[in-house]
């Protein structure tokens, strides 16, 4: 019989020296085919209009590949109150209300379980956090005492639950190109959104994944999306190995 203690990341097995090194080569087999067959996530981060949602229908065709965009929809409707129309048209007042359902909304994709072997979510708790929640609190549009109780829950969520992300993709698209993207694909709620309020998300955008005044959850590959449609799908083949991180599909 096997006596096994388990200890921080392995097993100590005892036993004769023949059974021992059969048990070792079956523990050594089961870890292999486990690292080889670990699911991994990859966090698609970027401005307003950067290109996020053309970047994940391109990987969406590849099979093994789950994508999970924004739930802009579930912002839209809670319950009957289009929270995201609410956040835009009065910032001051809503913001925070706002926050809390996105971050609600961005725990719960992170804790669904996972189907297939690579996730592609479109932006992440992470970003709602350091880019959105940083710019509003800058801005005056949320109060101190609301940026710490949700800053309270985010650091409850990180030391509680299970928010895998293995690879930001951030998609570096400056401002001025986000506003032509914006207005040529027009939503209702973004047609207000003034250029500055492109700088600042990006200044918070630079601030976490290029300048790391936050920890980054996983290595960030930065691309550029100033390219146009046709050239980004090349972008996108020619870091396709790094994207997928050596999985081959
Ligand atoms: N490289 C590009 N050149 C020109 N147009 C683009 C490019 N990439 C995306 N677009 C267009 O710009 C608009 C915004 O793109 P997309 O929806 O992919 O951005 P997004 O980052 O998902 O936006 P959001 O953050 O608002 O969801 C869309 O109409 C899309 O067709
Ligand atoms: N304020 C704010 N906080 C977020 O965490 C957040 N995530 C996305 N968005 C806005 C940007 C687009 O209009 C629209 C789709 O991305 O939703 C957010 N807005």
């Amino acid at each position: 019989m096997f006596t096994r203690a388990v200890f921080r990341g392995g097993w100590a097995i005892s036993g004769s020296k023949k059974s021992l090194d059969k048990a070792q080569r079956l523990v050594t087999g089961k870890m292999t085919a486990l690292h080889s067959s670990r699911s991994i996530t990859v966090a698609i981060e970027g401005n307003i209009g950067s290109g996020k949602t053309t970047f994940l229908d391109h990987f969406a065709k590849t099979k093994g590949i789950e994508v999970i965009q924004e739930p802009v929809d579930m912002w839209r409707n809670v319950r009957g109150h289009n929270t995201l129309a609410l956040m835009y048209s009065d910032p001051k007042r809503w913001s925070f209300a706002f926050q809390s359902y996105v971050q609600l909304t961005m725990l719960d994709i992170h804790t669904r379980k996972q189907k297939s072997l690579i996730r592609m979510m479109e932006r992440s708790i992470y970003s709602a956090k350091y880019c959105f929640v940083e710019n509003m609190h800058e801005s005056g549009n949320m109060t101190d005492a609301e940026y710490v109780v949700l800053t309270e829950w985010f650091n409850w969520i990180l030391a509680n639950q299970k928010v895998q992300i293995d690879l930001i993709v951030y998609l570096k698209t400056s401002p001025e190109v986000c506003q032509q993207r914006i207005q040529q694909r027009c939503r209702e709620e973004e047609k207000a959104i003034p250029l500055d309020y492109l700088q600042a998300l990006h200044n918070t955008h630079e601030d976490w994944l290029t300048h790391k005044k936050f920890p980054t959850p996983a290595p960030v590959l930065v691309l550029d999306g100033d390219h146009k449609l046709s050239d980004m799908y090349s972008v996108f083949e020619e870091n396709r190995h790094k994207i997928l991180l050596g999985q081959n599909l």
